[in-house]
């Protein structure tokens, strides 16, 4: 393949324009004196359905917006693959996610800072994620405005999901309203990542409003394959382009910002990761850290469904050609309707049982059932109950197979592989029980479609988690912060990679422990965060 000679020099190469790279994108190409290059493997979002918030129906399994991954066979799962989505375009996953707004809980953090990391309680990322943040409702306490990162309340209401919340209340769930004030105990709707019934994307919001600075170059298309290393420093990110190889000379800083799938495999193909493992890929070792790729944690969703009968839900609605048809006109003339639809717009964290200090358990209800992603809506009326353990203790990992961007990764989330886990499976569907078959709920006759009356035991219940459980898309932790005494960290509390300079990960890998929530906004503070660390150092230098 035809090799370049650097012939430009950055002061910083970010790879990977996802949640976290179009934030870094923005920041550190603020001070014009930066020249900054953003390198994305996906095209422009020129497709409609990247802006359309019921695009993820279209997105997520096309190659055109996912990267196609595919999780080994679990046997948490009863030997099953998962697909295992990643966006793929500027935006990253903040383009086909189902755009829900969650900061996960005060203790998450709290918890990062107990284990060392300096700067990353509750009290220090509270200030970030409302300094980044544009709500509807205006500034208060908890939320922040004149932020790039739009939060709207949902455009579309359904009486099933009120009545579930009903009947979440009936069961001891609080209604509450709003999740995002550190403890998301209760039921609410969720709020989202929407501007006026359009998806808000990390591209949109902090990306297309500085791609007109002369100093920021944007790739797209690329596959950044490694980073060049030279007496522990690097100098250079080397990716393919067109059938070319490509190098930009790093002046300054790299950043991996390729995700909690991407980042790990670059890291890996540089030279940085466990040894032995790298020897075995004859890949020379630049730096020994063997917990690279380790540490994947995902939060697993077991989807329960229940037919309903008397009331409205988006599969009875699709299958009427007449609503059908209104959706399209609802969303043409005034931006909403189902078409503006998460595919979760209410939510509700509980705790399994009483031994844990906050709730571990969200519930997504979903007024729709199928049978997987890519598959089309049932013909009855139903909704989906999906409940995943916020805070899973088994541990995973994403590893190279080969030493070739294109070689495709080995991603083994190890569900339900502790006792924990399984014990918090089995608690989640007998919830799931618990709240649809209260009073307020009973005019609508739930039927358990799945997992199903007959699933009745404990054993059975577990055997159904491992049918019905699928990923919720938050694979975070494959190159975690750490305190020098671990060794399992690959960075710093300064997001640094251990032992070498001019190198940090910023982006959803970082996390040394998942949040209690969706993962996005998390990523957008860590990155927000992590530029700030960056221009701090550079003006000490
Ligand atoms: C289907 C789906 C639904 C989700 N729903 C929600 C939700 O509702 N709310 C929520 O909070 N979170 C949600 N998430 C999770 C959330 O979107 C992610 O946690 C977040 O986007 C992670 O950000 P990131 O920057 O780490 O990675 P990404 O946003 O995935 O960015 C990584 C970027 O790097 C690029 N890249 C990777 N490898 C290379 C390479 N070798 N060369 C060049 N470029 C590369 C990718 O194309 C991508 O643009 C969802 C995710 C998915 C996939």
């Amino acid at each position: 393949m035809a090799e370049t000679n650097i012939i430009e020099t950055f002061d910083y190469v970010v790879a990977g324009a996802g949640s976290a790279g179009c934030v870094l994108a923005n920041r550190l190409s603020a001070d014009p004196g930066n020249r900054v290059l953003l390198l994305e493997g996906g095209g422009k979002d020129d497709w409609i359905w990247f802006h359309i918030p019921v695009g993820y129906l279209f997105a997520i399994g096309n190659p055109r917006a996912d990267w196609m991954f595919r999780t080994a066979e679990e046997a948490g799962l009863n030997g099953r693959s998962l697909a295992y989505p990643r966006g793929k375009t500027l935006g990253g996953s903040s383009a086909i996610n189902a755009m829900i707004y969650m900061r996960g809980q005060a203790a998450d953090y709290d918890h990062w800072r107990k284990l060392g990391l300096k700067g990353w309680g509750w009290d220090d990322v509270l200030p970030v994620f409302k300094r980044v943040e544009d709500h509807a409702e205006g500034g208060s306490e908890f939320h922040g405005t004149g932020g790039e990162w739009r939060v709207e309340h949902p455009r579309v209401k359904w009486d099933i999901l009120d009545r579930i919340r009903d009947a979440a209340e009936a069961a001891g769930v609080p209604k509450i309203p709003d999740f995002n004030t550190g403890d998301n105990t209760g039921s609410s709707y969720f709020q989202v990542n929407q501007k006026g019934g359009r998806r808000w994307s990390a591209a949109r919001g902090f990306l297309k409003p500085v791609l007109t600075r002369p100093n920021l170059k944007v790739e797209t298309g690329v596959s950044v394959d490694r980073v060049e290393v030279t007496e522990g420093r690097v100098t250079a990110v080397v990716y393919r382009k067109d059938g070319a190889t490509h190098r930009a000379g790093v002046r300054g800083e790299a950043v991996l910002s390729a995700g909690a799938v991407g980042s790990p495999l670059i890291l890996e193909r540089s030279g940085i990761g466990h040894g032995e493992r790298l020897a075995a890929h004859g890949i020379d070792v630049v730096k020994h850290l063997p917990g690279v790729g380790e540490n994947l944690q995902d939060h697993l969703q077991i989807r329960p469904i229940y037919k309903v009968n008397g009331i409205k839900t988006l599969n009875t609605e699709y299958w009427n050609l007449v609503s059908r048809a209104m959706m399209g006109v609802n969303y043409a003339l005034f931006r909403k309707g189902p078409l503006t639809m998460a595919p979760s717009q209410v939510g509700a964290f509980v705790k399994s049982s009483p031994q844990y200090e906050t709730a571990n358990l969200e519930f997504h209800f979903q007024p729709l059932s199928l049978d997987d992603w890519g598959h089309g809506l049932h013909r009855f009326g139903a909704f989906t109950a999906s409940v995943c353990n916020l805070r899973p203790t088994s541990r995973g990992s994403i590893h190279l197979t080969g030493s070739l961007p294109e070689d495709k990764p080995d991603i083994r989330p190890n569900y339900l592989s502790t006792e924990a886990d399984r014990q918090v499976a089995v608690d989640s569907l007998k919830w799931a029980r618990r709240i649809v078959f209260q009073k307020p709920m009973e005019p609508y006759r739930p039927e358990e479609y799945k997992p199903g009356a007959h699933v009745a035991s404990e054993d059975e219940m577990l055997v159904a988690a491992g049918d019905l459980g699928t990923t919720i898309f938050h694979p975070v932790g494959t190159a975690k912060m750490g305190t020098d005494d671990d060794a399992a960290a690959v960075l710093d509390d300064r997001l640094r990679v251990r032992g070498i300079d001019g190198l940090r990960v910023i982006d959803a890998s970082v996390m040394p422990a998942i949040t209690s929530g969706n993962t996005n906004s998390p990523t957008i503070m860590i990155a927000d965060k992590g530029a700030e660390m960056m221009l701090g150092d550079a003006r000490g230098r």
